[in-house]
């Protein structure tokens, strides 16, 4: 049987290093499943942090109704790289510069500020521990102690929810943490019912921030969008910056700006690397 997905063009890029791929969908009627999430990451040259699918926008004056995909298959409510990459590739197609994404977790916007650079409203943080969600009760979202202990991590972390639930580690020197050690342990200790993106992060100064991340569902990636808005607000909160700063994360930098009308504005670099077709051959494989 020929899978809806079989010979559809697929976008790979990076968003400040994240690396992305986008399928668009509208019109085909086909929801990817985890498994065919899996495969398309399994494929040679295809291996991505997030898949972001496009599918028919469900109100008026939408663009598109996306959803993301983890490297495991699993679902994201938010993607602040993948939803830039996204902005790209429908400009490309003609949708215009400033576009209207629906997700999950809500609709957000998006701008075209240069060839290739784009900002994205991510939203509110959502900040109650419900919303993280926490399975502590009652916790200060922004002193959530660890507990039990994972050897190794701070003590105490802040919890944003960005549409996706990130918990916030303020650290001497991200660059020193061993993330492929503490990434696991936290993204599914007990605190997290629906497990977490894990963020380590240094103020250098009140506008510029240091940051390194290991994502739910993926593992270490060269940058988090979602996470460096989660790591400004959480340092906003803290004292320790001002409400915009430059977020430096291994593969580039992102600008976060959270906005008087408790908005945060993320804006951003993309990259294309190269569009492709998808080999209907990859789907035929057992999973293994
Ligand atoms: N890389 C994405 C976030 C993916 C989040 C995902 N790992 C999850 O919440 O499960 C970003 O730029 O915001």
């Amino acid at each position: 049987m020929t899978s809806p997905l079989s010979d559809r063009p697929i976008h790979r890029m990076n968003g400040a290093g994240n690396e992305i791929l986008v399928l668009d969908l509208r019109g085909a009627s086909h929801e990817v499943t985890a498994a065919e999430a899996r495969a398309i990451a399994r494929a040679s040259g295809l291996r991505f942090d997030q898949l972001m699918t496009l599918h028919e926008p469900r109100a008026a004056g939408a663009n598109a109704f996306m959803r993301i995909y983890n490297n495991d298959g699993s679902r994201s409510g938010a993607c602040g790289n993948g939803t830039r990459c996204v902005a790209f590739v429908l400009g490309e197609k003609g949708e215009g510069d400033a576009l209207l994404l629906e997700t999950d977790a809500g609709p957000i916007r998006s701008w075209r500020r240069g060839e290739t650079l784009f900002s994205v409203d991510m939203g509110a943080p959502r900040l109650d521990w419900r919303a993280i969600p926490l399975a502590g009760e009652g916790a200060d979202t922004a002193r959530v102690a660890l507990a039990p202990a994972v050897i190794g991590a701070p003590e105490f972390f802040s919890a944003v929810n960005m549409g996706n639930p990130h918990a916030v580690f303020f650290v001497e020197d991200p660059a020193a943490i061993a993330l492929e050690a503490l990434g696991p342990p936290i993204e599914t200790h007990p605190l997290f019912p629906e497990r977490v993106n894990v963020s380590f992060a240094s103020v250098l100064a009140p506008g510029e921030i240091a940051l390194r991340v290991w994502e739910r569902g993926t593992g270490v990636t060269k940058a988090c969008g979602s996470a460096a808005c989660a790591t400004l607000v959480a340092a906003s909160r803290a004292g320790l910056s001002g409400r915009e700063a430059r977020v430096r994360l291994p593969g580039g930098d992102l600008d976060i700006d959270w906005g008087a009308d408790d908005h945060v504005m993320m804006t951003g670099p993309v990259e294309l690397e190269f569009v492709t077709r998808l080999d209907p051959r990859i789907f035929s494989e057992q999973e293994r």
